[in-house]
Formats: C-alpha cells, structure tokens, sequence
C-alpha cells in the first residue's frame, strides 16, 4: 500500500495583493482563502497519511483559531502545521522536512489556489504513481514573447511548446527531497524546476483554467466569479457538514 504526503505552502506575505491581511486569510463569500483550498482536499484526506500545512511563523494561534474550524471536521483533526521560510521553496522545503522514509508521494501545493479540480487531482495521482513527477499546467492562451533589457521584443515562442504551471505538483517522496538538497541556495520558481534542474522528467497533467493563484487585487474579483459559478455545486462546503 502506497503512502502519500500533501503539504501546502501558506506562509507568503501577499505583498501582491496590497492588503492590511496575508492574502491566504482574506475572505472569499466568508470563508478564509486557505480554509477554502484546504476544504478542497476534503474528498482526498483517506488518500494522505500526512497533510502538513506550513504558516508564517507566529501565525499558530490565528489558524487555529480562524483556519481550522472553517474547513470540514475529518480533514481538520488529519493537519499538522509547520513554520514556512522567506521564500516558498524553503517553506516547502521546511514541509519536507518533516516527512519520514515511509511516505512515498508527496503532493505540493498553493494555499492560495482553491479551485483545482476533482480530475486534476485524479491525473496527478496515476501520473505520478508512472512518472515519479508531475505538475499540474494548461495550454497557453496569449501569445508569448520574450523581450530584453530595453524594452524592445526578442522574439516569439512557438505557443505549441507552452504550457502555463499550476499546482498541485507530485512526486516521489526521495526525488523531491533530494532535488530541494540539492537546490541549496539556488532559487527556483516551482518544486518541479529543482527536479527538472537534476534531469529528471516531469509529466505534465492537464489542470483546470479557473485553478487560479490568487496574487493580485484583480484576482479576488476572478475568484468571486468563480464562486458564483460553482454556487450550487458540492462546492459550498457548511461548517457544521
Ligand atoms: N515564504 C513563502 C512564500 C510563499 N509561500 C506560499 O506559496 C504560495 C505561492 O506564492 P505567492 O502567490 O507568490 O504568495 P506570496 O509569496 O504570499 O505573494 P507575494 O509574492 O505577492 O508576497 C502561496 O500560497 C504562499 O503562501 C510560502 O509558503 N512561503
Ligand atoms: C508554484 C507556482 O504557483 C506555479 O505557477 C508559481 O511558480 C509560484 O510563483 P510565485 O512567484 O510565488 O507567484
């Protein structure tokens, strides 16, 4: 029987999103941002042996408090919490930290991204169970360019070649590890670039479009939309279910 770990990356500061609060506590229709990505795994919780959920450091009482009782009773007793980093892949990192060898599969994923799909999760499961790695992305929609330092277009990318990254991310528990050992003092935008960086090969599972990081003021506005969207659905999880 495999054994798979999830931790989710909280302890930004949401210096993007310009508010008095860490964006990853804001409330969406009245639920906290990350009690509404946290209650997405609820349907998952039997999948994880451990669901690790890292914070910034002194923020303890404020989860307990103002998270947990937000997000369904079952998934709320599984969370262990763990103080994040400066940066995301050492709040990651320090998430890894507390895996022992008996986990196999460790899923990677944003606090601030609540409307990954039910599809995804399945794809990113069987991917890598075969691959070893995975990470969630999507076709690219615009046209990208790259530019340089004057301000003037280099050239054009071949869009066919694009894809745009999402989380969650999967791996073998000992690749993930090593490639964060490795990547020390290097910095990285995502958990599958450090795998990429050793060589390794990562599958790309097709993610939803409205799996959306929350980052910027105009992003609520898209998540308030969103919601309103899935009004109706199973999505509107109650505190007392
Ligand atoms: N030191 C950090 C920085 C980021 N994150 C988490 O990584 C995810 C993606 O990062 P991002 O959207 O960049 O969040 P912030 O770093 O909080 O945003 P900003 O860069 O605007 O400050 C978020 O859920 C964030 O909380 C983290 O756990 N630890
Ligand atoms: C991990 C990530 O969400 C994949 O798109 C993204 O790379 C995080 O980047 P940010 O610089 O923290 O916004």
């Amino acid at each position: 029987m495999m054994s798979s770990a999830l931790i989710v990356a909280a302890a930004g500061e949401g210096r993007r999103m310009k508010k008095e609060i860490r964006k990853q506590y804001l409330p969406l229709r009245g639920k906290p941002l990350l009690a509404r990505t946290l209650s997405g795994f609820a349907g998952w919780c039997d999948k994880f042996s451990r669901i690790i959920v890292v914070i910034p450091p002194g923020d303890e009482d404020y989860f307990e408090e103002g998270i947990i009782p937000q997000i369904p009773a079952g998934l709320e007793k599984r969370i262990e919490m763990a103080a994040g980093g400066t940066s995301r892949q050492e709040s990651v990192n320090r998430g890894l930290k507390r895996l022992n060898d008996d986990i196999d599969y460790v899923f990677i994923h944003d606090g601030a991204r609540p409307f990954f799909s039910e599809e995804l999760m399945e794809g990113l499961f069987e991917a890598v169970r075969r691959w070893g790695a995975a990470t969630a992305a999507t076709p690219v929609k615009d046209t990208i360019k790259q530019k340089n330092n004057k301000g003037l277009v280099e050239n054009t990318l071949d869009r066919d070649k694009l894809v745009a990254v999402q989380t969650p991310q999967a791996f073998s528990c000992d690749l993930i590890k090593t490639a964060h050992r490795r990547a020390a003092g290097k910095k990285f935008p995502d958990d599958a670039s450090l795998v990429e960086e050793m060589g390794r090969e990562v599958r790309i599972v097709r993610g939803n479009f409205d799996n959306i990081k929350l980052t910027t003021p105009l992003d609520l506005k898209l998540a308030e939309a969103i919601l309103a969207g899935r009004q109706g659905e199973d999505f509107e999880w109650r505190a007392d279910s």
